[in-house]
């Protein structure tokens, strides 16, 4: 090895070459996500530019990388290639706290750290796999190479004495590493044991009954894999062979495979170790208990339960078109197998949660791990569209285009067992698109219905407008009649209370029904259906809150309904829906403050717009005029009116206190409960009644005083109503 300016380096590395060699370098940095970063709490390692070394290996390296490619477990057809990633050397005191290296090429499986022969003490490379670690010390007369795969997680401890001078190369993998595994005597085994799993009802807890069998089989691999580093041919250890068996009894049972990545979700019922410890010296400690998120040394919890599990896949190279692609597929445990358990493994990132009632103090694990997902050759289909639910309705339009109608149908049905769950999946816009066109190819009313029914009635949006018209002038009235109300039955009040009515695509119902409406008449008659159901959606929210007084609250509510309000009027009068215009003037004539607000609201929500606005706009001017003509407070008049809603006695001596023109105060002996239900009705209603408890005495004294913002209020209303109407006459020329 030879750097320029200092000529070949002398082995043992002595100290005068260790200082020249730092003057050269800088402080190395370090990977985090997308960043490259220095901090010395994490990396305190000089690195020398590569520019200037030269290094010379003897015949000897490459049989040196031809025994670590055998025991790495990599087939004698393939090759590691060593890339020179970096010169390092750590002084006393320096280090590298663990981590993984990133892999910075396809191709990249390991990394090969070579120690150059110097004397030093401390500086170990550790290296962990799977709970295991080794402890490697450099030499002083001779150099040393450690190969590992990059899924490892490794560190250098500190240097405790001399320097430690180190090259790293990066391990590319040349040639493929696949071996065929169909000779094997342990592929029949496989083979049987995969039909046994698929013919094996599971057994469902907590239940006598049986469920089917399972759908797929998920097993875990060993190493882990980035989503750019997962190949076929460039599995890693053992992993390789396992792939290998794995595949060839897939073939020999009729199935399909696929390399997939998987995030694992564990839930331990678990403690902390020092939380019992209160009562002891905790000087030290950050006083908000605080845990980083991110860190994954959660070593000091005592697991106990495993509560559940969850794993999704997330990617998978495709069976036929061999890329990479993203989907989203959640595994049940029954489908899961592994060699070695996802408890051995170490989490990615971990979070402790303290007791918080209804549960106990639970860790949550996450990992990322490779699996080989397999499945039954015929219910391939339905397996991967559950995976990739888009992949899956192009497939069906592109198959019934194909004139392979029945085959298209035959496969829509092999869907319909999981299909319900289509509505959740990302990208809703897109996936509706989608299954609009397929609903349309497959000429099939029945399995149009059950592709589109999953989906919401807010998913639909004005790109979707083709699509739909086709789709209604094909079907007809009574078959999108159906699908409506499927489609909005998510809107219906539930037993947990109402349903939330989406305000934003109500908002947007102008453009979406003049989209529809270009369709043709089906397509017309379609959206009139959904102005509709829009409309009684929103009544059915909005009209039983319209009673009682009009608080801050319910302003800012109803203030906010404005725009929805006004998007399905202003489509109704687009459509000539009459029934929702009709049902729209009702609304105008609602009497109260809460009614006012809402048609208000809509009127300034209208815009520009005029149509099916008119009949709201005058009737708002006429409730104005009329407020305005009422006489106005004389001053010294305290009355103030308590809105019905309680008959109890409590409320009748308050409505009495409150109704009374001349008192303004009221000192009121009451026990705390009686208290807090006066204080809740007058905070409820907000009104201008201040409240206090004198702490004298037994029951205590409720002290009620009538407010100055009693008169303060009614002006500013005034002005606001004068205001208002004053718009109304110059836009809407009432
Ligand atoms: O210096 C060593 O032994 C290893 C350095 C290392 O882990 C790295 O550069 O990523
Ligand atoms: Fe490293």
């Amino acid at each position: 090895m030879a750097v320029d300016g200092l000529g070949p380096l002398r082995f043992p590395i002595a100290d005068e070459q260790a200082v020249q060699l730092r003057e050269l370098g800088r402080r190395a940095r370090f990977g985090r996500g997308e960043q490259t970063l220095t901090d010395p709490e994490v990396r305190d390692t000089w690195e020398i530019p590569k520019e200037p070394v030269h290094v010379e290996w003897t015949e000897a390296f490459t049989a040196v990388l031809d025994g670590m490619r055998a025991e790495l477990g990599l087939p004698p057809h393939c090759q590691l290639m060593p890339e020179l990633h970096s010169v390092l050397l750590y002084e006393t005191g320096q280090f590298f706290v663990p981590h993984q290296d990133s892999e910075k090429d396809d191709a990249m499986v390991a990394t090969l750290v070579v120690s150059l022969p110097s004397a030093h003490t401390g500086g170990e490379l550790v290296v962990e796999h799977q709970g295991q670690s080794k402890k490697y010390r450099g030499l002083k007369t001779a150099v040393s190479l450690v190969a590992f795969y990059s899924d490892c997680r490794h560190q250098v401890l500190p240097v405790k004495s001399g320097n430690r001078v180190t090259l790293t190369y990066n391990l590319l993998l040349r040639g493929d590493n696949q071996v065929s595994a169909t000779e094997s005597p342990l592929v029949g085994d496989l083979a049987t044991a995969l039909l046994a799993h698929f013919a094996t009802p599971v057994v469902l807890p907590y239940s006598s009954r049986k469920g089917k069998p399972p759908a797929r089989l998920a097993y875990l691999l060993d190493h882990e894999y980035t989503a750019r580093g997962l190949s076929w041919s460039r599995l890693k250890g053992s992993d390789s062979a396992r792939g290998a068996l794995l595949r060839a009894a897939a073939e020999r049972a009729d199935c399909e495979i696929a390399l997939a990545l998987a995030e694992i979700q564990e839930t331990w019922d678990a403690y902390d170790e020092d939380e019992d410890a209160w009562y002891g010296d905790h000087e030290d400690e950050d006083p908000d208990g605080y845990q980083d998120p991110g860190s994954t040394d959660d070593r000091q919890y005592v697991l106990q339960d495993l509560i559940e599990t969850s794993t999704t896949l997330t990617h998978w190279i495709g069976p036929e078109t061999g890329r990479l692609e993203d989907i989203s597929l959640d595994i049940s445990d029954a489908e899961v197998a592994s060699t070695t358990p996802t408890t051995d493994m170490t989490p990615y990132s971990s979070e402790y949660e303290g007791y918080m009632g209804n549960y106990g103090n639970t860790l949550d694990r996450w990992y990322r791990r490779a699996a080989l997902v397999i499945w039954p050759r015929n219910q391939g289909f339905a397996s991967r569209a559950e995976a990739s639910p888009g992949w899956a309705l192009d497939e069906l339009a592109a198959t019934a285009r194909a004139g392979k109608i029945a085959e298209a149908r035959e496969a829509a049905r092999s869907l319909e067992s999981f299909w319900h769950a289509a509505g959740r999946y990302p990208g809703q816009a897109e996936l509706l698109g989608k299954a609009l066109e397929a609903a349309r190819e497959l000429d099939d009313a029945q399995v149009a219905t059950m592709l589109l029914r999953p989906f919401a009635l807010e998913r639909l949006i004005p790109p979707h407008g083709p699509a739909f018209a086709a789709l209604a002038t094909h079907y007809g009235d009574i078959w999108m009649d159906g699908l409506l109300r499927y489609w909005t039955e998510g809107w219906r009040p539930s037993s947990y209370g109402l349903a939330q009515a989406p305000s934003e695509w109500f908002e947007d119902l102008p453009r979406l029904c003049a989209a529809l409406s270009t369709g043709g008449t089906a397509s017309t008659a379609a959206a009139r259906r959904i102005i509709e159901v829009s409309w009684t959606m929103f009544t059915g929210q909005v009209a039983p809150a319209l009673d009682g007084p009009l608080t801050s609250r319910r302003e800012a509510w109803l203030t906010a309904l404005g725009a929805p309000c006004a998007g399905i009027i202003a489509a109704a009068a687009r459509l000539g829906s009459t029934d929702v215009l009709q049902n729209a003037r009702k609304l105008t004539r609602t009497a109260g403050d809460r009614a006012h607000a809402l048609a208000m609201a809509t009127l300034r929500a209208a815009g520009t717009r005029r149509a099916g606005f008119g009949e709201l706009a005058l009737s708002c001017a006429d409730r104005i005029r009329a407020l305005l003509a009422q006489p106005q407070r004389a001053p010294g008049d305290w009355s103030i009116k308590l809105p019905t809603g309680c008959a109890c006695e409590l409320c009748e001596t308050l409505g009495t206190f409150l109704r009374d023109p001349e008192r303004r105060a009221l000192d009121w002996p009451l026990a705390k409960d009686r208290r807090r239900h006066v204080h809740a009705r007058i905070d409820e209603a907000e009104l201008p009644v201040h409240h206090e408890t004198r702490r004298q005495g037994r029951p205590y004294t409720l002290v009620l005083t009538k407010t100055e913002a009693l008169f303060e209020r009614e002006r500013l209303a005034r002005e606001r109503h004068q205001a208002d109407l004053a718009w109304l006459t110059d836009e809407w020329k009432v």
